[in-house]
């Protein structure tokens, strides 16, 4: 898969309700708000990023990459954001990102287009951990473009949930080693614990 075949879509359009009042992706880590942290990662692995946000839509703008809101309204969770992602796509694969995930692989974009071509799949997900430990991160994913109508019709028909949309597909699943390599950060505790244990690392 060639880096101009993909195009990385970062899902910051939730509420972040449990961040508090802030902006998830807008919330400073290390330094930096967590969407330029996926900004920056997932840049080198596709031929161009968008974001998907739905409140402070001109500070995202500000990123220097094209911002869409959902075109379902009223936080329809992040099945809104692929559908929105997918109207927006140029190129025949599109992949997705959280914004609250700074320490996914370098090599998350490769790893998975090789394994959903060599699968013939219609979408791939990321996987941590093996037997009972295993934990697939749905929001991590990378799916064929031309899914959009079969996706557009399951949300008009209702649905919402990640994961029944996935049972409808030929998902492949790729495994990454690093246990922590899809972690998230969901409150401003848990920013705090992962800042005071980067500390003093690069
Ligand atoms: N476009 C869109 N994305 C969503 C929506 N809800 C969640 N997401 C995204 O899906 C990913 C995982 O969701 P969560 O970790 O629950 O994030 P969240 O919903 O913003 O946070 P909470 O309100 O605390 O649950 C994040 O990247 C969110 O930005 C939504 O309604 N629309
Ligand atoms: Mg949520």
């Amino acid at each position: 898969m060639e880096l101009n075949d993909v195009t990385g879509l970062i899902l910051a359009g939730g509420r972040g309700s449990r961040m508090g009042s802030v902006d998830k992706g807008l919330q400073t880590f290390r330094g930096k708000p967590m969407v330029k942290h996926a900004i920056e990662r997932l840049s080198p692995q596709v031929g161009s990023v968008m974001i998907n946000a739905n409140q402070n839509l001109d500070v995202y703008k500000g990123f220097g990459v094209p911002v869409y809101p959902d075109e379902i309204q009223g936080f329809a969770g992040p099945l809104a954001g692929l559908q929105t992602g997918l109207l927006h796509c140029r190129s025949p694969f599109l992949v997705t990102v959280p914004c609250d995930s700074p320490f996914f692989p370098l090599d998350f974009v490769s790893e998975m287009g090789t394994a959903l071509l060599s699968e013939n799949g219609d979408l791939a997900v990321a996987v941590t951990g093996q037997g009972e430990q295993e934990q697939p991160h749905p929001v991590f994913c990378l799916v064929r473009a031309s899914l959009l109508p079969h996706l557009s019709d399951f949300l008009q028909s209702g649905q919402r949930k990640i994961d029944k949309w996935y049972a409808t597909l030929k998902v492949v699943p790729v495994r990454f080693a690093d246990e922590n390599a899809f972690s998230n950060i969901n409150t401003l505790d848990e920013l705090t614990k992962w800042e005071e244990r980067l500390a003093g690392s690069q």
